[in-house]
């Protein structure tokens, strides 16, 4: 089943995946949120957080545990109320159910009704919208046809995941909002739903997605948020969010001590052996990789398998929500934690 079948591309005689804009002009965002402020007690989950996004943007939101996304989410899915600011989508309060006709909406976690069939699922969601996709292609769509009349009470957490991420898309939205779509998904499923992902975009479609998996903003997102501690650290394009890493990578190995070479600002050494001897491995971190090359080449020593790599999301993203020594009362971690660097 292609995209097209379904009415992801227009004019051919199908309707758009994506409504028009339903009365409100195309310069309104489809998403805004002014200066909100969200707190659960003591804790401040988001501090006066602005950010707009506009029609088609594909816009992937990264942070670690508890940094405040999926409360972002819920602000502007109607799920909750901002303590202070404002946010609106497509123009209206998210709260009013018929600004929410304009919105599918994939959470962390899903509740399905374990006894309905999953084509009854798709069914009973689809009922609320006035335009939806055609149930058989839309399970088509997300590679689940042979699913459709299994309860969804035996699915497998990675099939429970892709209806979840289908279901948001049932009502043809102008925008998604998706809380970490393919974890749990195995390499395919993953693939699978990131080209699902992709159409809805090319037709139009606006994507605010979080993830855990800085691979997977990299794939899709045009436009990075990193948010951490409810605050917005970074907003912008990803090719700009990646140069702001300054820092390459060489990696080289050597049995001389490379780390004191000019030019290193920070070294990991591996220690190894070979049949010739002790050849260590070092990943040396430089703002001039060629001017670290020349001084290795000049210095003389004896090195191999030498690899030069530029910065990648990881690094930036780790650099961007890094704790300054002290601040927090630890030594200076960087405020990642494992799966934020998966
Ligand atoms: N209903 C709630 N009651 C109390 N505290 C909450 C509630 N929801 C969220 N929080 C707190 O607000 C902060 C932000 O949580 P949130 O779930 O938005 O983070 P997140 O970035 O989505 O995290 P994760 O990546 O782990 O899903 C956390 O400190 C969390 O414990």
């Amino acid at each position: 089943m292609t995209a097209r079948a379904i009415g992801f591309g227009a004019g051919l005689g199908t309707e758009p995946q994506v409504q028009p804009g339903r009365g409100a002009p195309d310069d309104v965002p489809v998403v805004s949120v002014e200066s909100v402020t969200k707190r659960f007690g003591e804790v401040v989950a988001l501090d006066d957080v602005s950010l707009t996004v506009g029609a088609g943007e594909l816009v992937g939101m990264l942070g670690p545990n508890g940094a405040g996304k999926s409360t972002l989410l819920s602000l502007v899915g109607g799920q909750r109320r901002p303590d202070a600011g404002a946010v609106r989508l497509v123009g209206a309060d998210p709260r009013d159910a018929s600004a929410r006709v304009s919105l599918g909406v994939t959470p962390q976690e899903t509740g399905l009704p374990p006894t309905l069939k999953v084509r009854e699922v798709v069914e009973f969601v689809g009922r609320h919208y006035p335009h939806r996709v055609d149930t058989a292609d839309l399970l088509g769509e997300f590679g689940i046809s042979d699913l459709a009349r299994r309860q969804t009470g035996s699915l497998s957490g990675g099939q429970r995941r892709r209806l979840a991420v289908a279901l948001s898309l049932v009502g043809r939205p102008r925008v998604v909002l998706l809380d970490e779509p393919t974890t749990g998904l195995d390499v395919g499923a993953r693939q699978a739903l990131w080209a699902a992902i992709r159409r809805y975009h090319a037709d139009g479609g606006t994507v605010l997605l979080t993830s855990h998996y800085l691979e997977e903003v990299q794939e899709l997102a045009e436009r990075v948020v990193v948010i951490d501690r409810g605050v917005v650290r970074a907003d912008d394009s990803l090719d700009a969010i990646l140069a702001r890493v300054a820092l390459h990578r060489v990696v080289v190995r050597s049995s001389a001590p490379l780390d004191a070479l000019p030019g290193v600002v920070r070294s990991e050494r591996s220690p190894a052996t070979t049949g010739s001897g002790r050849l260590d491995r070092f990943e040396l971190y430089t703002p001039d990789a060629d001017a670290l090359v020349r001084e290795l080449v000049t210095s003389g020593v004896t090195f191999s398998g030498l690899e030069i790599r530029g910065a990648s999301l990881e690094e930036a993203f780790e650099e961007m929500v890094a704790v300054p020594d002290g601040s927090d009362g630890t030594s200076g971690t960087s405020g990642t934690n494992e799966g934020s660097a998966r």
